[in-house]
């Protein structure tokens, strides 16, 4: 500061400051100074919590720190978790800082009011929402309530026709292959189509589910969700707006929206017609068995319209189609790699399946508790660096004492807890009958918490609590109905030579390898069952 004061001296003395190179840069300098003394050094200004990453004093240490949190996140948490046992550190994402939760913190905030700790102020600010354009129906609940209505207290009257679009989607999606030789399969490209099938079955219902438009920006959207976030990321704050103003970086998002409301837009009016028709007929509407119809009679009247319902489908499919097509992935590849699990699994499909008749149905799904456990091990394996993603909406204070200003984001490391010793016997050993084997152990009376999507504080694959996924019944049921129609017909394996592929990692994110392939071949002998 003494030099800085010395320099502005000596400009006085030498009678510089007409000069407009010097009066640019001593706003520079200011403008720097300003920034520096803005920012508290390893620590989070907001909360005095320690940094993870940042090693020396200074506004860049924050930025380089970001840096290293792209390539090495869950190394970072990973070590900071440990080395501040049960206390809360700063996580630098690329998107903004977040204060690590303890799963103490967790249990106690599950179900706190949406005005102490919003989620959907957090998806808001980590997917940009005000600038990529997402922000008119993120905050409002009708997501949530549908899903929750349709898709999980009604999943029971969608079985016939998740069932129906799963085996249209094999047919469809799955390539050809015969019981003589193994055919190389690009599982990622695949299973994103299979997945996205059934899902817009239950979204939009017949016919719009087989249209290949939609199916494309059913896909498509997620991506161009997290491409468009990204660009404005890299933005300083501060010019955010200004670069929003200028780029437009919601664009493509937009297009898409508007692709999808000229698709719905007919079969809305037909379903709005039909339903007056009914009405004035004094007849029962029939109305259809799918999201849309829930979302047509709950929004209020002036959301009834194709804009608004089209950019609610979207967000529903950013919301599930990639988070259950990378767990089906993962999978696939655990799977290949522990052939010892595929003829048990399949055994436990075939009896009990056998057992009810031949027939596929939510019991049987109930009770496939090996599939179940393997597929909790891989989503335990496999989960993000951070779920219960959330924002303090008020200065509020923790009962163990800790301090959360307004406007703090939160979360929970959700794969450092499934890999705690504390936590979790033998964390690096992947046992895809771990679960199975801790549900034998229940006795009779007491809940069984080793349930592919039951919850905990600790156990974040799903969130926990007030905004714990709801769309985790679907899911779960999806996987295994398109699970037993695949372990049913065809065998599989990496190719020779090769094994499970190590994950790729991106800040917060983890994703199986998109490029590993997988060898498929039919099973032999004629089909075990006729729904097949
Ligand atoms: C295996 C697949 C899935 C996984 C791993 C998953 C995971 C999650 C997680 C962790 C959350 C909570 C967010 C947080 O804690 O930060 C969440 C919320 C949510 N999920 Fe899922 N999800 C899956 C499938 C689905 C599906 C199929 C749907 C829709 C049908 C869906 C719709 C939603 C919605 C709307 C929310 C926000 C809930 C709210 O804010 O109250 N998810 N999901």
């Amino acid at each position: 500061m003494g030099l800085f004061m010395q320099f502005i001296d000596s400009a006085k003395e030498q009678n510089l400051y007409g000069y407009p190179l010097f009066c640019t840069t001593l706003a520079l300098l200011s403008f720097g100074l300003f920034l520096l003394w803005m920012k508290e050094w390893s620590i989070h200004g907001p909360t005095q919590l320690p940094i993870v990453g940042v090693e020396s004093p200074g506004y860049f240490a924050l930025i380089k720190a970001r840096r290293k949190f792209a390539s090495s996140g869950f190394r970072l948490v990973r070590d900071a978790y440990y080395k501040y046992h049960g206390k809360n550190f700063v996580a630098p994402t690329s998107r903004n800082e977040r204060v690590v939760l303890t799963s103490r913190q967790v249990k106690e905030l599950s179900n706190a009011p949406d005005g102490v700790v919003s989620f959907y102020h957090a998806a808001g600010a980590t997917l940009m929402a005000k600038y990529t354009g997402l922000d008119r129906f993120l905050p409002v609940g009708y997501i949530r309530d549908a899903l929750r209505i349709k898709l999980s207290q009604d999943l029971g009257s969608m079985r016939e026709v998740i069932l129906e679009e799963t085996r249209f989607a094999i047919d469809c999606e799955f390539p050809r292959c015969t019981a003589d030789e193994w055919t190389s399969v690009s599982v990622f490209a695949v299973i994103l189509r299979l997945v996205a099938r059934p899902s817009a079955r239950a979204f939009v219902g017949l016919p719009l589910c087989r249209d290949e438009d939609w199916l494309t920006i059913s896909i498509a959207f997620s991506a161009e969700v997290l491409k468009a976030a990204d660009n404005v990321a890299r933005v300083p704050k501060f010019l955010r707006s200004f670069w929003s103003y200028l780029f437009n970086p919601g664009k493509v998002l937009d297009s898409h929206k508007r692709k999808a409301e000229s698709l719905l837009a007919p079969i809305i009016q037909k379903r709005l017609e039909e339903e007056s028709l009914a009405e004035k007929n004094g007849t029962v509407y029939e109305r259809p068995n799918d999201v849309l119809q829930v979302l047509l009679d709950r929004v209020t009247p002036h959301h009834r319209t194709p804009d608004c319902l089209a950019e609610i489908q979207m967000l529903i499919c950013l919301a599930s189609i990639h988070s259950v097509s990378l767990v089906f992935v993962n999978t696939i590849f655990d799977l290949a790699e522990h052939q010892e699990c595929i003829q048990p699994i399949r055994e436990e499909m075939e009896s009990l399946i056998s057992a009810n008749g031949g027939v596929l149905d939510r019991m049987v799904l109930r009770k496939m508790r090996k599939t179940d456990s393997f597929c909790k091990e891989v989503s335990r394996t496999t989960v993000g660096l951070f779920n219960f993603n959330c924002m303090a909406r008020k200065g509020l204070t923790l009962s163990d004492g800790t301090y959360l200003p307004k406007g703090t984001m939160l979360a929970a490391p959700a794969a450092i807890f499934a890999t705690d010793p504390d936590i979790i016997e033998h964390p690096e050993t992947f046992d895809g009958f771990r679960w199975y084997k801790r549900s034998l152990q229940v006795r009779e009376g007491e809940v069984n918490s080793n349930g592919w999507a039951t919850t905990s504080p600790h156990d974040l694959v799903f969130g926990h609590g007030k905004h714990a996924c709801p769309g985790r019944f679907f899911a779960t049921e999806e996987l295994k109905f398109m699970l037993t129609f695949i372990l049913l017909q065809y065998d599989f394996k990496y190719p020779e030579g090769q094994s499970r592929p190590d994950s790729v990692y991106k800040g917060e994110f983890r994703y199986p390898n998109p490029a590993q392939k997988i060898l498929f071949k039919k099973l032999p002998g004629p089909k075990k069952f006729s729904f097949l």
